[in-house]
Order: structure tokens, then C-alpha cells, then sequence
């Protein structure tokens, strides 16, 4: 893990997903490389200043789209914004709707997640010596939620809840697929809210999803099936929606704030702490420091 001075502190991280791979309008910027147990990051993260909060962001798939779902270092990517501070993560995704009135150009802050990855994509941080079972019946959090759909209001055409298929990718679904996931009653389709959330809530940070509807998956008549080109179109072109979002929220976003996010392991840690080899207690020192006996 990597020792950080206080500047390269922030109290927001965004994650930016297809199409987003910088952020406009940040000041006073710094570039910091981050290592962690885990390994490195997607990319070096951004720390800058927007509408008055200290924000640290970085771009999932790296910066030129290099890194595919299943690849994705979601492990390292959230434990180096934790270690840079962050409390509450904003994670930014291109998704295909299931539903009609879902249209391309609308933004989704999703409420609920179906998992449908097959590949081990590092869904857990507690991979040796400690067991932990986070609650995630609501794995978004349900406070930061509300706040990000009302700043998006003024940008486009807002849902308020969805449930995301967080399919394995990279290829987009058959059609029987995607009619499975429409008679599921699933409302928004993409390949990378799984393992993030999962992982954001073992790290006890709030975490919200910002989705911009890019197409209709295959599933619509009346549309050509999806394809990364026409994502890529329609994220250049309605991205405006999520920044003007994001630049809308910092504004009002209280940072110090006390949610049941930040508490997730209270009463999730199985394992008795009190004899952690000392190489697994340095290994979680980030994220089970304040359950760790002291002395
Ligand atoms: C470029 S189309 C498929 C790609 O877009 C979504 O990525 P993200 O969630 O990072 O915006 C989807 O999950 C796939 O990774
Ligand atoms: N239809 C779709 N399926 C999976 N991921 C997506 N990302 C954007 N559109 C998608």
C-alpha cells in the first residue's frame, strides 16, 4: 500500500466508465500512482478540486479503453480511493436498456444489481485468513442515491431505481438472453456494476451508480442490436449529462456524513481478530484497521 501526504487526499471518488475516461473542469489537479495489496490500479488517479469538493477519479477501463470487464482491477481500484480518503464513490457506467421507456439518452441511478458474471473477478477482499459477510440487499447506498437523482434532473430525462444484469461480457447478450433478463422484470443491462459494489461495500464506502442508457441491448425491433461503436457514440455524445451531474451534486454533496455504508463490518466479521498473522493484518490494515485489537 502507498503512503500518501495530505495532499493527495479526497473525500468523493468517481469512477468513469465507457466514454469517460478524464474529467473536465477539475483544479488544482494532481496525477498520484497508487499500489495497493491488491495490485495497481486501472490507471493513475486524478486528484482535483470540483465545485468545491476534493475528488479523486479514475477511469475503469483505463485511460484508451485498455482494460475489458472481466479484467477490470476492481479490487485495487477501490482500495486506492479509500486510501486516498474517499467516503462516497460515484461510479459512472454506459448500460443498454431492457425496458421501452428506458430510452437511449436517459440517465438511470440504479437501486438494484443481478449478478450474471461467471469468471472469478475478485469479488471479495477477504481472501485469506478472515471471513466477512456484508449485508448487500441494498447495494447501492440508499442515501446517496436520491442526491444523485435530483442533480441529474436538470441534465436529462431521470429513473429514479432499475435493477442492473451485470453480465460477464465482453460480448453483448444473445437475443433469448436478453428476453430472459426482460421477463425478469431487469431494467438496465452492462458488465462492470459487479464486483464494484460488492467490493465498495466491504471497503464501507457509500457507493451510488450514474448509468447512461447508450441503446436498447438487442432485444427491440425497432432498433439495431448494440454495438461498442454505437456506445461509444452516444456516451460522446450525452457525457455532458453526467458531468453537468456530477459538477450539480459536489455542490450540495455533504462529505461528512454518518450512513450505515460506512459501518458495514460491524457486525459482519466472523473470524476472531485477535490472532491475525502479522502479514494478513498488514494486508487489511485499510480496511479492518478500526476492528483490529490494538496492543
Ligand atoms: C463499450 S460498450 C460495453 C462496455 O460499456 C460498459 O462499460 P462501463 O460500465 O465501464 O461504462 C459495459 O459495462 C461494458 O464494459
Ligand atoms: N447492451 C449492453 N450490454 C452490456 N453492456 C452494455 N453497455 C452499454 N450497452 C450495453
Amino acid at each position: 500500500m502507498s503512503v500518501h501526504g495530505v495532499d493527495d487526499q479526497a473525500e468523493v471518488g468517481i469512477i468513469g466508465g465507457s466514454g469517460l475516461y478524464a474529467l473536465d473542469g477539475l483544479t488544482d489537479v494532481r496525477r498520484v500512482r497508487v499500489s495497493t495489496p491488491y495490485g495497481e490500479p486501472s490507471d493513475e488517479v486524478v486528484l482535483g478540486t470540483l465545485s468545491g469538493k476534493r475528488v479523486a477519479f479514475l477511469p475503469r477501463h483505463g485511460e484508451g479503453h485498455r482494460i475489458s470487464p472481466s479484467h477490470l482491477p476492481a479490487r485495487a481500484n477501490i482500495h486506492a480511493l479509500k486510501s486516498l480518503g474517499v467516503r462516497q464513490v460515484l461510479s459512472i457506467s454506459a448500460v443498454g436498456s431492457l425496458r421501452e421507456d428506458y430510452a437511449p439518452g436517459d440517465l438511470v441511478v440504479p437501486d438494484q444489481i443481478v449478478d450474471r458474471t461467471s469468471q472469478a473477478r475478485g469479488n471479495s477482499f477477504f481472501d485469506q485468513d478472515v471471513v466477512v459477510h456484508v449485508p448487500f440487499a441494498t447495494p447501492y447506498c440508499d442515501r446517496l442515491r436520491p442526491l444523485l437523482a435530483d442533480a441529474a434532473r436538470a441534465n436529462a430525462r431521470v429513473h429514479t431505481a432499475g435493477t442492473y444484469c451485470c453480465i460477464e461480457g465482453p460480448q453483448f447478450s444473445t437475443r433469448a438472453e436478453s428476453e430472459l433478463y426482460r421477463s425478469w422484470g431487469l431494467d438496465i443491462i452492462g458488465m462492470t456494476a459487479v464486483p464494484e459494489a460488492r467490493l465498495a461495500r466491504e471497503a464501507e464506502l457509500c457507493y451510488a451508480g450514474l448509468a447512461l442508457v447508450t441503446d436498447y441491448d438487442c432485444w427491440h425491433d425497432g432498433h439495431d442490436s448494440v454495438t461498442a461503436q454505437a456506445v461509444a457514440e452516444v456516451m460522446h455524445r450525452n457525457g455532458e449529462a453526467a458531468k453537468a451531474t456530477l459538477t450539480a451534486l459536489l455542490t450540495t454533496l455533504p462529505t461528512d456524513v454518518a450512513c450505515a455504508c460506512q459501518n458495514a463490518l460491524a457486525t459482519s466479521i466472523i473470524t476472531p481478530l485477535t490472532k491475525l498473522p502479522e502479514s494478513t493484518r498488514d494486508r487489511y490494515a485499510l480496511l479492518l484497521g478500526k476492528y483490529l485489537p490494538t496492543g
